[in-house]
């Protein structure tokens, strides 16, 4: 199958900085990839050299089969786009220029580009210089997906949205990876990512320090367990639980029990398969096991060494 998007060892160097090292990563058809990262890490970049708006220092990007450098618009209608920064008309409604976006990318389905507008709630009468950030973002939200473009490369889509927005967003998205279309979309928001994406890219300072399917950077998230029994662990029982991968951060008198329960706080990496069992035969009086958390796993990630450069190239 080909990939909608195909990086390899993309680079792009700005004067002596390298804003891109080396990155390597794909998209099929049908695929929804988040790529995170901390502020500079180089999402923005990578969405401008996909999109041919700037020119790679190195290795290459094939967009739907072609070089966004050299391809001409039919490739960029091809594509559906939201800018990390909007630069919109202010005198125009949002109709009209969604009428011009239209003969741009066009051919659009009116009936579908008037859906978009009422689930995501905007009010295309009203003159862009009038609108809220939110409301200007929907409005780049329906520019980008009317024409139903084979490539969505969206940057932080859900910035500026309300919660009910953002859901019917995701709503979105997930339709249009079910009719086969390719999404690329960065965030700062780590549930965003986890809820939206299949596949998930962690850049910082131009390197990809991670490519996961969400699902498994999930299962290798840490999860907090806490346990509540009526006596202490012996540390036979602290060793046994510490082998079946629980970390144990503190055991103290639970609050407010006279009768000396004991609070039993800890972390636990990986599968909680082995766990269970051990803890069933403690008999606690309440166990709680909380769901993975991807944020920890990613922070971790931002916090990690960057690798040392591959080497950015010059030239192509
Ligand atoms: N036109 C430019 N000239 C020089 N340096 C640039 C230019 N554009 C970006 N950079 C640098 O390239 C690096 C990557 O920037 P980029 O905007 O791609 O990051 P980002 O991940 O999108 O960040 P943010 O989350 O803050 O939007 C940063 O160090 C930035 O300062």
């Amino acid at each position: 199958m080909q990939h909608a998007l195909e990086l390899r060892d993309l680079t792009k160097l700005y004067g002596t900085r390298t804003a891109l090292d080396a990155v390597s990563l794909t998209v099929p058809p049908g695929s929804v990839v988040g790529v995170i990262g901390p502020n500079g890490a180089g999402k923005t970049t990578t969405m401008r050299l996909i999109l041919g708006l700037i020119r790679p220092s190195g290795g290459s990007a094939t967009v739907l089969g072609a070089d966004p450098w050299r391809a001409g618009p039919d490739l960029r209608r091809r594509i559906g786009y939201l800018p990390g920064e909007l630069r919109l008309d202010s005198r125009s409604t949002g109709a009209d220029l969604l009428e011009h976006f239209g003969r741009i990318s066009g051919p659009v389905d009116g009936r579908f580009r008037s859906e978009l507008v009422e689930r995501l709630g905007l009010d295309p009468s009203r003159r862009v210089g009038t609108l809220s950030k939110g409301n200007k973002q929907k409005l780049g939200l329906v520019q980008a997906l009317m024409h139903r473009p084979e490539l969505l490369v969206l940057d932080e889509p859900t910035s500026g949205l309300d919660p009910l927005v953002q859901r019917e967003f995701l709503a979105l998205v997930r339709e249009a990876k079910a009719g086969g279309q390719a999404v690329f979309l960065s965030s700062h928001v780590i549930s965003e990512v986890q809820h939206g994406a299949d596949h998930v890219a962690v850049l910082r300072e131009g390197h990809l320090v991670r490519s996961a399917r969400v699902a498994d950077l999930r299962d290798e998230a840490p999860r907090s367990v806490r346990l509540e029994m009526d006596h202490p662990l012996t540390p036979a029982q602290a060793r046994a639980l510490d082998l079946a991968g629980l970390e144990i951060l503190t055991m103290h008198p639970a609050p407010g029990t006279p009768d000396g329960r004991v609070v039993v706080e800890g972390r636990l990496s990986g599968s909680p398969a082995a766990l269970i069992p051990l803890v069933a035969e403690l008999a606690p009086q309440d166990v709680v096991i909380e769901e993975p958390d991807l944020e920890q796993a990613v922070l971790g990630l931002y916090a990690q060494p960057v690798p040392v450069p591959a080497g950015a190239r010059r030239g192509r």
